[in-house]
């Protein structure tokens, strides 16, 4: 897919992978909509990029991924002010584990499903759209068991399991796009570094948590975000679940994408 002129969400985009994301389609002239829970780190991001990118290049939305007339109203004002949807990357997600659990579920899986959803409603080739790409971020916790974050893991599985799933729809050719799933190790963000592992290496380098991120390696935000880029630029990756870690680079998983036919 060729980028320039073409018009992305990308949820959880104030910070982190989002907003690698989104500056790396910026960078190729695409246009983004951010949407995130963090308004002003939202506002100030979208000022810096319209000032380097253009003035009508970016825009931020308030929202919650859970709340479906938010997430709604986020298409409903790219489509008004940008244009029609050509990308869609739901990206937002957050790692409770004990109270409040249920919180990661509704954001990690039911969030990413409602994304879905409404980017088929907004871009299907059935529905009037342009047909597009889907990224949906899951992570290496979505293909292997995660001992320490069970409920993560678990939603992460739900993304990858849904998402091949959407892009096995016999009638893809008519609906148009294509779904694609990104699953990063570790990498360098708030989300990592809130896990406090270099603390934890010093208390004990025996401990089993930091034996696995010791294994695994820890991603910067630009090996996801070079990831990232091919996943949306190359067109026949329908179904494509790609896995980002330190030690092995860039992969494609569960063999070849479904289809190659978009
Ligand atoms: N950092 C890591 O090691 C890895 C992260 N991932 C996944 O990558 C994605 C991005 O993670 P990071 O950038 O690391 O995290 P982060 O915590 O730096 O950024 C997440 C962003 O999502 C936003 N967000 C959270 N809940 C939201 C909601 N309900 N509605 C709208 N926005 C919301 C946050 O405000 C934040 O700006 C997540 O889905 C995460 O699970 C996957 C593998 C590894
Ligand atoms: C409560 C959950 C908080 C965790 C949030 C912090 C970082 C998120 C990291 C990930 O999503 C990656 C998690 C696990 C990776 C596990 C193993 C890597 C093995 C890679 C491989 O087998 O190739």
């Amino acid at each position: 897919m060729r980028l320039e002129n073409k018009v992305a969400i990308v949820t959880g985009g104030a910070q982190g992978l989002g907003k690698a994301f989104a500056e790396e389609l910026l960078k190729k002239g695409a246009k983004v909509c951010i949407c995130d829970l963090q308004a002003a780190e939202g506002r100030k991001v979208v000022k810096d990029w319209q000032q380097r990118f253009g003035r009508h290049s970016s825009m931020f939305v308030p929202c919650d991924v859970t709340d479906h007339d938010s997430f709604q109203n986020v298409f409903r004002t790219t489509k008004s002010r940008l244009g029609p949807i050509d990308i869609v990357v739901n990206n937002a997600g957050i790692g409770n584990e004990g109270d409040g659990w249920q919180r990661t579920i509704h954001i990690n899986l039911i969030g990413v499903i409602e994304g879905t959803r409404l980017a088929v409603m907004y871009m299907s080739k059935e529905e009037g759209g342009k047909g597009g790409v889907v990224v949906n971020v899951a992570s290496t916790a979505g293909l292997t068991p995660v001992f320490n974050t069970p409920v993560y893991a678990g939603s992460k599985y739900g993304v990858v399991g849904y998402t091949r799933s959407m892009a096995a729809n016999p009638s893809i050719h008519e609906v148009g796009i294509r779904f694609t799933c990104l699953c990063p190790a570790y990498t360098d963000t708030t989300m990592f570094k809130s896990e406090k592992i270099d603390d934890l290496k010093k208390v004990d380098s025996n401990d089993p948590l930091v034996q696995m991120v010791m294994k695994a390696g820890v991603n910067t935000i630009e090996d996801v975000a070079n990831g990232f880029m091919q996943l949306v630029e190359t067109d026949n990756n329908n179904g494509g679940v790609m896995t980002v870690t330190k030690y092995k680079g860039i992969q494609y998983r569960h063999g070849k994408p479904l289809t190659n036919k978009l």
